[in-house]
């Protein structure tokens, strides 16, 4: 049997991508990919422009210049673009857009218009059940709480069976809690239905939790299109490794590819460096890389503590310009002022070039 003629493996391409606002560029040669089934991430500070690409790849905003690609064809080119109700792409907005006048089940029935009735009841209650409310079919929007509210306009954006979601900050105007397990539920209904997400988010536990790839973006441009885990360890730049996890830069110099002698001692990591012996860098310290041990000469002094339940984040100095986090399970108890033996237990060595500190 002969398989559907599809261009490439790939369910969406983003290839150079620039667009902007009134002819000022705001989104820079951004290329990613991401295949059937997989949830992709736009993560950035305010301002880097992830609500300027989701738009674009909606179809609200013309390109400048490259090519947006949805299971093989092309959907934006500059000056020629499918309109946005045409791209079978589905969007889950922050204020969950509802309408306040129709019933839940009708909010999510609204794209079905071309169903039989029969039809469109049995695909609104199966919806309803995928998102656990089916109990709540007859009621009104400003009867449900923003949880609620938010997975009903995520069954509305599913019901027209999209070939992707986009999903803007849809999680902010939750609590810290809520926010956690509804980010979860709703990864398990997409990886249920194996549909593909983008996820726009400031937030890089939510980002880390729910998608299987993410781009770091900062002013426009892709920093690293990655998994979380290679995101926290093998950060490819300075600001991929300042912005995602917490960290600290102390300064050393190189012994050999993969050796760098600090103040924390003599740090071994997994990666080789091609830099001359004696080269001064940055050492990036995360606070899981450094363990406490009796026997370990370097005793830092504790500057400040944070308790948070099941363990504690330190900040330690050995002198005026290195300090670094540490954190240890609560039940070693150190107070300010304390000098605490310590070592560094990093696995993933991440060093750059010394950049000499401003001001
Ligand atoms: N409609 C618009 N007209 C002109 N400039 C805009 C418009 N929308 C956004 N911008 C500008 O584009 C840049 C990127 O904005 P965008 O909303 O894409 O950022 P963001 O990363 O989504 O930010 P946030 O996390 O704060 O929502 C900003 O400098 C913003 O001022």
């Amino acid at each position: 049997m002969n398989k559907p003629a599809i261009a490439s493996d790939w369910l969406l391409e983003v290839n150079n991508l620039c667009c902007g606002y009134g002819g000022e560029a705001v989104v820079k040669n951004v290329s990613f990919a991401l295949r059937q089934g997989d949830i992709g991430c736009l993560l950035g500070p305010s301002g880097c422009g992830k609500s300027t690409m989701l738009r674009a790849l909606a179809g609200f905003l013309p390109l400048s210049d490259g090519k947006i690609s949805l299971q093989g064809q092309a959907i934006s080119l500059p000056g020629r673009a499918l309109p946005p109700e045409k791209r079978r792409i589905g969007m889950v907005f922050q204020d969950y857009a509802l309408f306040p006048h129709l019933s839940i089940a009708d909010n999510v029935g609204f794209g079905l218009n071309r169903l039989s009735k029969a039809e469109r009841q049995r695909k609104v209650t199966e919806l309803l059940e995928l998102v656990q409310l089916q109990d709540l079919a007859d009621c009104y929007p400003h009867e449900l709480s923003g949880g609620q509210q938010q997975r009903v306009a995520l069954a509305r954006a599913l019901a027209p069976e999209p070939t992707l979601i986009l999903l803007d900050e849809p999680f902010s105007n939750l609590d810290a809690d809520l926010r956690r397990r509804l980010s979860l539920d709703v990864r398990d209904i997409l990886k249920t239905l194996g549909i593909s997400a983008i996820l726009v988010t400031h937030d890089q536990q939510e980002a880390f939790a729910m998608c299987d790839q993410v781009a770091v973006l900062q002013k426009g441009r892709i920093q690293q299109w990655d998994v979380p885990f290679n995101l926290y360890h093998e950060p490819t730049n300075r600001f991929v490794a300042s912005f995602v996890g917490q960290g600290s830069f102390i300064l050393g110099n190189t012994l050999g590819p993969d050796a760098i002698q600090s103040e924390l001692g003599v740090i071994h990591g997994n990666r080789a460096y091609r830099w001359e012996a004696g080269t001064p860098v940055d050492v990036l310290i995360r606070p899981d890389d450094i363990v406490y041990d009796e026997h370990s000469p370097l005793r830092p002094e504790v500057i400040e503590k944070t308790f948070a339940g099941t363990s504690t984040l330190y900040r330690f100095r050995c002198s005026e310009s290195t300090e670094f986090e540490a954190l240890f399970r609560s039940h070693l108890d150190f107070n300010v002022g304390d000098f605490v033996p310590v070592r560094v237990d990093a696995d993933h060595l991440i060093a750059f070039e010394h950049e000499a500190r401003q001001g």
